[in-house]
């Protein structure tokens, strides 16, 4: 078998932010255990294991209360991993599922009686082999009710994107913010056609997050403390303050070679988020609205 890798920090240091109570990670996974939840077969990486217990662990250092579980590609479109994790986490995480576009209704409605409240479309090459949008459309016209979407793409195809997602009757919640070079600053042509986007509808939702992976040292970014990234986020924060959910992203996938320290993403957030109104809606209000509202 391959090398399994560790894409997570072994020891991440205390934030010196401390996040308002209720605070909630919005986007994390987990991975595995493989013994018990074996990776898909179509798999891009492979990970060693980082359950429901480290994300737990990680969560509680860095002074959040609930999880978002975003299901991981490594996975596939089998979501037990994430849903046990759900489960085990006792009211105080909520999932984010990858499913096939075949999917019954039925099989649906138990994904929400497991916690699940979107599915994921990836369109990332380098994770995923394809991305029927003509069957993603389809399935997202019948999700449950209170379901949104999040798309997760790079900054070089959304205009191609446009009319897929134009066409999607649910809420939008966009990994990352599609990937934006932020080494273009807060006024570049990325930031610049996302906010096209944001401002095409009131339901499109989005991720200030991954300064590790969008400010990056082998990206060509300044690496931690990632002020490229804190200088081209904190507008798009402050002008759009009630669309906003931030994560982690733990445990990092495929960060091997630049890994995080998870306390020193926790302390990007004063950075994009400096007043306590701004954190309240980016950490508590807004997830809560999209993650529990039943
Ligand atoms: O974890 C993320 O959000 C980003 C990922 C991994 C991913 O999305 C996945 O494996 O599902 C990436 O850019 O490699």
């Amino acid at each position: 078998m391959a090398d399994r890798i560790v894409s997570w920090h072994a020891n991440p240091s205390k934030p010196k932010f401390t996040p308002p109570p209720g605070a909630v990670d919005a986007h994390c996974h987990v991975f595995g255990p493989m013994a018990q939840f074996p990776f898909s077969a179509k798999a891009k990486y492979l990970p060693e294991d980082a359950g429901p217990d480290m994300l737990f662990a990680l969560r509680d250092h860095l002074g959040f209360e609930k999880n978002v579980i975003v299901q991981a590609s490594c996975h596939g479109t089998d979501n037990s991993a994430t849903l046990h994790a759900i489960a085990a986490a006792q009211g105080k995480a909520r999932g984010v599922a990858v499913v096939d576009p075949a999917i019954s209704e039925d099989d649906l409605a138990a994904l929400h009686l497991g916690g699940i409240r979107g599915i994921r479309f990836n369109f990332l090459k380098r994770l995923v082999d394809d991305a029927p949008k003509d069957r993603f459309l389809e399935v997202a016209s019948r999700l449950p009710k209170g379901w949104h979407v999040v798309i997760y793409f790079e900054a070089d195809i959304l205009e191609e994107l446009r009319p897929f997602m134009d066409a999607i009757p649910v809420p939008i919640v966009v990994d990352h913010m599609g990937r934006p070079d932020v080494t273009q600053g807060p006024d570049g042509p990325d930031m610049k056609a996302f906010r096209r986007f944001l401002d095409s509808r009131d339901d499109i939702w989005f991720k200030p997050t991954c300064p590790d992976r969008l400010d990056a040292i082998k990206e060509g970014g300044k690496g931690d403390p990632w002020d490229n990234f804190a200088a081209a986020v904190a507008p798009l924060v402050a002008d759009y303050p009630t669309r906003c959910i931030w994560g982690t992203d733990w445990p990092h996938p495929n960060m091997q070679d630049e890994i995080p320290d998870d306390g020193h993403l926790v302390d990007m957030i004063p950075r994009i988020a400096p007043t306590a109104e701004l954190q309240q809606a980016l950490l508590v209000d807004n997830p809560n609205r999209l993650y529990w509202a039943d």
